[in-house]
């Protein structure tokens, strides 16, 4: 809330300077057709003319001047239809300045002081700040709960909806239900939410019949998701990591905005970054390949119309580096023709957003295409099993954190780990089994380690991990818990129980002049591990101690 004020005073004082510009631009025209007289070329003050209009008509209902908005843009439409049948004669040139001069009169006079404009304030998302992440409500989910713990989730649990209504409720990241509580609880949720003004958290049912007339209802109900009683754990474990995914990237979106409308560009970057994403602005396109690469975009926001620069054409240009074959390219523009539209974006954008636009529609389109970007390139560079990076991607990850620590210093761990036996568990219990194995080794890795390490499966049931700003000693306590959580799980396959253990290897990236030698390293390690007896961890320091000290 603190935040909001800052915010308005800003947008005032954007607003106060487009009328400030706009003001001494009309003047500034009005003075040079009032001086012009044949037989000087009408050219220059009829583009400058165009231009004034293109630009008028695209950001003014931005900053609440929503007549001057249209009144521009119809002029605009009108000079064009003049103009279509060739160069204006003498006689013709003098009457369309005529015109243009009591135009430019009439939109001096819309250009009153605007009406405040209120932004869009962003919605907390819930389960995203502190405190416990589940919230598992219902007599028979017990069983659930303890092992959603087991891999590293914390939860509140309370088997009654009726105890819920306590003063102390926070955003949780997923509920978790049954059928018989579910009209107590999707209200609850949804009243909670709205007094903390921050968006409900998803709700997943559990033992609802599956019927089309059940699930009809539950949809009604608002739940959004359904498991059956014994949970598939792994499965649900999965769904509730996309959940925390999608929710987290809609904070993370990056945008690059080029417009060469200062005060406009201003204004999208912050009601963008008041939504909650990271935006940069670029005035002007000669620094936009550089940015790009030092920015990672989701996606790239710009202006068809920046004199003496064509939008169009540096689509075309990005689209030179394969990186950035796949980037979307999306076009702010007054332009309403839809024919132009369509030939614009054959250029090599994918979208069009029409200005003006409103702050909401902003955000939303601006959320939505980030949103969809993200799943693409995600789909690209994760491994279908796990949901983790793939092997070519989890070594450009390892390689990209190389050269980080060169440039840092800071300590970081590469990590190798591969599951013990894992032949037998696939002759004993099946590959389907094994599948799940492999997945569940995957998740309970992501519970483990944070948001800034990367992790990705490397082979069949291999795994690597990279910890930026970790210690070895902090690193091996990691590990370790982890094998002996891991240890401890309990498999089901057709026959019987079961149990599976894992072997880690480490080494210390900065130890090592590339990336690849850091892998070795960690490698090497792994399998004096599996030497040593398997589920635990060796370090490749260990390995590298003087026979002496052995
Ligand atoms: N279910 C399943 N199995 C896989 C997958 N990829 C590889 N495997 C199996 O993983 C097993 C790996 O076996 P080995 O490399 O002999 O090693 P291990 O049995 O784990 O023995 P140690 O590593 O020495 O502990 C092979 O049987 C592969 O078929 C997969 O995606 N799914």
């Amino acid at each position: 809330m603190s935040d909001t004020k800052p915010l308005e005073q800003q947008l005032a004082l954007l607003r106060e300077r487009f009328t400030e510009r706009t003001l001494s631009q009309l003047n500034a025209l009005l003075e040079r057709i009032d001086t012009w007289q044949p037989p000087r070329s009408p050219h220059p003050l009829v583009d400058a003319l165009g231009q004034l209009l293109h630009r008028l008509a695209g950001s003014s209902g931005t900053f609440g001047l929503s007549e001057l908005g249209r009144q521009a843009a119809a002029l605009e439409q009108t000079l064009k239809a003049r103009l279509a049948d060739g160069e204006p004669d003498e006689a013709k040139a003098t009457a369309l300045l005529d015109q243009a001069r009591h135009d430019l009169t009439t939109l001096m006079g819309l250009l009153q002081p605007p009406q405040s404009v209120s932004i869009p304030s962003s919605r907390p998302l819930a389960g995203t700040g502190a405190g416990s992440e589940l919230l598992v409500i219902g007599q028979q989910l017990g069983a659930l709960a303890s092992a959603l713990r087991h891999y590293g989730f914390e939860l509140n649990e309370v088997t009654d909806a009726a105890t819920l209504q306590r003063p102390d409720w926070h955003p949780h990241l997923v509920v978790l239900t049954d059928d018989e509580q579910l009209q107590a609880v999707t209200d609850w949720n949804r009243q909670q939410a709205a007094r903390a003004a921050c968006q409900a958290p998803p709700v997943l049912c559990a033992g609802a019949g599956t019927d089309f007339a059940s699930r009809y209802q539950l949809a009604e109900l608002g739940v959004d998701g359904l498991f059956t009683l014994p949970a598939d754990v792994p499965e649900l474990v999965a769904r509730i990591e996309r959940l925390r995914q999608e929710r987290l990237e809609t904070g993370r979106a990056r945008v690059l905005l080029l417009d060469d409308d200062e005060e406009l560009a201003e204004r999208y970057r912050l009601v963008l970054t008041g939504a909650g994403m990271k935006v940069r602005v670029l005035n002007r396109p000669e620094a936009l390949m550089t940015v790009l690469t030092e920015f990672r975009p989701d996606i790239l926001l710009m202006d068809i119309h920046m004199p003496p620069w064509s939008g169009t054409t540096l689509a075309r240009m990005v689209r030179f580096e394969p990186q950035w074959l796949s980037l979307p390219i999306v076009y702010l523009s007054s332009e309403q023709d839809r024919d132009r539209q369509l030939s614009a974006l054959a250029q090599g954008a994918d979208e069009f957003i029409t200005k003006p636009i409103s702050d909401e529609r902003l955000i939303r389109t601006v959320g939505i295409l980030c949103h969809r970007a993200r799943q693409l390139s995600q789909l690209l560079s994760s491994d279908g099993l796990t949901g983790l990076l793939n092997h070519p991607h989890i070594k450009q990850a390892l390689t990209h954190e190389h050269a980080r620590v060169r440039r840092h210093g800071h300590a970081t761990m590469v990590a190798m780990l591969d599951l013990d036996h894992f032949k037998q568990v696939n002759d004993n219990h099946g590959h389907t089994t094994g599948d799940l194995v492999i997945r569940t080794l995957a998740h309970l890795l992501k519970r483990r380690l944070r948001n800034t390490d990367s992790l990705g499966r490397y082979g069949g049931e291999e795994f690597v991990a990279v910890l930026p700003g970790c210690e070895p000693g902090q690193a091996r306590t990691l590990f370790e818990q982890l094998c002996r959580d891991f240890a401890a799980l309990d498999f089901r396959g057709p026959q019987q129980a079961f149990h599976v253990t894992v072997s880690v290897g480490l080494a210390r990236l900065n130890d090592f002049t590339s990336a690849e030698q850091g892998l070795n390293a960690a490698d090497e390690a792994l399998y004096e591990q599996k030497r040593r007896g398997r589920n635990g961890v060796t370090d490749y320091a260990e390995l590298c101690l003087p026979e002496s000290n052995e």
